[in-house]
């Protein structure tokens, strides 16, 4: 494949996954933002203010290592922070940033452990993910988030933003989406877990229910 084709199937990949996110609810409004590393130094990046779910390809912004644009529309506010970590670590290819719901609940708690905001309980997360540690709050798009990540960016494969949301690597686009999903699901599973004590009906209450059939 040309790197002229291959630009243009990154495109069209990102716009499908990032349309895929938005319409299995991991994104809402405007929030969330996702890049990919091209040929020659370029990256890819979703535009400031778009919706995950009607993004065009002619619109991605395309960026040289400095921020520079270089195509398309002005860029999401957090390419800083996607820049500072491909700047860091070689093997990162794509980022995916969301406010999804459970992973942006999971960073408005107090008292997380910092280096790692949730334990392994699923192979999955342990095989996927491995650890999640969390950047203090700074406002969104701020240059100090991505001077945190950079400092962290060998460190781990995600890292929760603290009262924001959170950040994924992947060595591709599809594997930096999957990635992203292992981990919304297992903080869905951790709130669950954590579902205060259950009643469960008791032998009477069932054999009564037994007794009187439907
Ligand atoms: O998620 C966001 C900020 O954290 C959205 O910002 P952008 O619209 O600039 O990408």
């Amino acid at each position: 494949m040309t790197a002229l084709a291959h630009e243009k199937q990154q495109k069209i990949d990102l716009v499908n996954l990032a349309r895929s996110l938005f319409e299995r609810g991991y994104s809402v409004g405007g929030a969330g933002n996702i890049s990919v590393r091209l040929d020659n130094n370029r990256f890819l990046v979703t535009p400031t203010g778009s919706s995950l779910g009607r993004l065009q390809a002619d619109d991605l912004s395309v960026l040289d290592s400095d921020g520079n644009l270089l195509e398309g529309k002005k860029p999401s506010k957090e390419s800083v922070f996607h820049l500072a970590i491909y700047k860091r670590n070689p093997a990162c290819h794509a980022i995916v940033h969301l406010h999804s719901t459970y992973l942006t609940a999971l960073s408005c708690l107090a008292g997380l452990d910092t280096e790692n905001a949730i334990k392994a309980f699923t192979p999955y997360y342990v095989m996927r993910v491995g650890k999640l540690p969390v950047i203090p709050y700074y406002r969104p798009g701020s240059p100090e988030i991505a001077r945190e990540l950079s400092e962290r960016a060998l460190d781990a494969k995600a890292f929760l933003l603290a009262n924001h949301g959170v950040v994924v690597c992947g060595s591709d686009l599809f594997d930096a989406v999957d990635n992203t999903e292992e981990l919304e699901e297992t903080a869905k599973l951790m709130f669950l877990l954590q579902t205060q004590k259950v009643r469960y009906l008791t032998d009477d209450e069932v054999n009564d229910l037994k007794n009187r059939g439907k």
